[in-house]
């Protein structure tokens, strides 16, 4: 059945079996990795809300979780500019910390969060990322852990935006051209 949202996806990156299943395989690593350690995730708001719902249920450990409110895009341009919309809730001093991110693309964002959580003197830090776009990085920032390697597209859906809209559809797409590029 046709309907708007759905009209607007030039093509489907990734189904949501697809995205299960890569999902499932990430948190059974960081299940392996962080046996015996108290992991704590860190979570990059709003995109990576589905993936930390999905990932923290594949990974069977003890573990916490807190949420940061960053954000730098409009439309489909970066800023340039981080916000931090909103804080941590808990001290991260002396833990083992993993930032939940939906996708890393010219790395702004998380060069910015690394810098401003290494201040506060966490046991570790990794990154685990849904998606990668190493095609556009100002500065060489490498994940720990990435769901999918994607080309240089704007995409959306499983929490990706395109100015706050399409973060329900439930696979990841490419968004076309024409949306982006026509009036709002
Ligand atoms: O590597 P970068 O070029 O910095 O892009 C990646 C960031 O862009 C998106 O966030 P956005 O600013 O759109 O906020 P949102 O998660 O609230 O949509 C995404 O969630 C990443 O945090
Ligand atoms: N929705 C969305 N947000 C982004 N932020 C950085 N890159 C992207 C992208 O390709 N799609």
């Amino acid at each position: 059945m046709s309907h708007p949202m759905h009209d607007d996806i030039q093509e489907v990156l990734y189904t949501q079996e697809q995205i299960q299943q890569r999902v499932r395989e990430l948190g059974a690593q960081l299940t392996e990795d962080y046996a015996g350690r108290d992991l704590h995730l860190v979570t990059i708001l709003k995109g990576s809300l589905p993936f930390l719902a999905d990932l923290m249920r594949a990974i069977d450990l003890p573990l916490t979780v807190d949420l940061m409110g960053v954000s730098s895009y409009a439309g489909i341009h970066s800023t340039g500019e981080v916000r931090v919309t909103m804080d941590l809730d808990e001290t991260i001093e002396g833990r083992h910390v993993v930032i939940v991110e939906d996708i890393i693309d010219t790395g702004n964002t998380l060069s910015y969060v690394l810098r401003n959580l290494r201040q506060r003197a966490p046991a570790s830090v990794k990154i685990v990322t849904f998606l990668d776009k190493p095609a556009r990085r100002g500065s060489p920032l490498e994940a720990d852990y990435v769901g999918f390697t994607i080309p240089d597209d704007f995409v959306i859906g499983y929490g990706l935006d395109w100015n706050q809209r399409y973060r329900n559809l439930p696979y990841i797409g490419i968004l076309k051209r024409d949306v982006y590029a026509g009036p709002l």
